[in-house]
């Protein structure tokens, strides 16, 4: 699914990591770990388009994405990824339906069926801004489950949540890769580290991995 050869990446003077090679094929869950400031977002950021990487290339189903230009990578973004972010980038004046209804695209299913999974059965018509934290993660999940996104993209997904909301984060997660998508989880938790296939330090930045 998706490719990282030689990637590298520098700002100014200051390489994060360089030769950085990985693999996560479609139905595995990586989990991205190593130490603060190593660069766990920044990678994230490289697959998802966010960031060009300084060195390298990322394949995705073959294709060199770093090397498309600005409407290949909107492409890219809106039919291929998907994001899970801990600032949820819900849009916040709007209700729970109008947020799915952006991800929405032909055979996803119904919202009151992937809100029932999150536990917010009956919630669509309220407003995101009224919601909780671990509710508007869910938002975030439900969101996902309608979107169906090939490359699942998650920062800390669990960082500001109770157990049994980052219990369930993982669960959906889990679900996605079963489904058949790739899922990569930048973390710092034992638990989603071990709840993924294999885990990959940033860090060492030269160990080739493989999911
Ligand atoms: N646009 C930028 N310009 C300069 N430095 C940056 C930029 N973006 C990130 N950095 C630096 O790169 C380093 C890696 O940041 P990143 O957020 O990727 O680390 P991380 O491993 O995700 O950290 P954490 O676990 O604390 O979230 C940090 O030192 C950060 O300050």
């Amino acid at each position: 699914m998706i490719t990282v050869r030689n990637l590298s990446k520098s700002f100014g003077a200051r390489t994060l990591w360089e030769d950085l090679d990985l693999t996560v094929e479609a139905g595995r869950m990586l989990a991205l770990v190593g130490a603060s400031g190593s660069g766990k977002t920044t990678l994230l950021n490289c697959l998802g388009l966010l960031e060009r990487p300084s060195g390298g290339r990322i394949l995705f189903e073959g294709t060199d994405v770093t090397r498309l230009g600005p409407r290949g990578r909107r492409r890219f973004r809106r039919d291929e990824l998907g994001y899970l972010f801990q600032d949820y980038a819900l849009i916040e004046d709007a209700t729970v339906r109008a947020n799915l209804a952006v991800a929405r695209r032909r055979g996803s299913p119904d919202d009151e069926s992937v809100l029932g999974r999150v536990g917010l059965a009956g919630r669509a018509q309220e407003k995101v801004h009224r919601l909780s934290g671990g509710e508007r993660q869910r938002v975030a999940l439900a969101r996902l489950l309608v979107k169906q996104p090939s490359l699942v993209l998650a920062d800390e997904p669990t960082g500001a949540l109770d157990s049994g909301n980052g219990a369930m984060v993982v669960d959906v997660l889990r679900e996605l890769s079963r489904e058949g998508r790739a899922v990569v989880i930048a973390t710092h938790n034992a638990r989603v580290r071990d709840a993924c296939d294999s885990a990959f330090d940033v860090s060492a930045r030269r160990t080739p991995a493989t999911s």
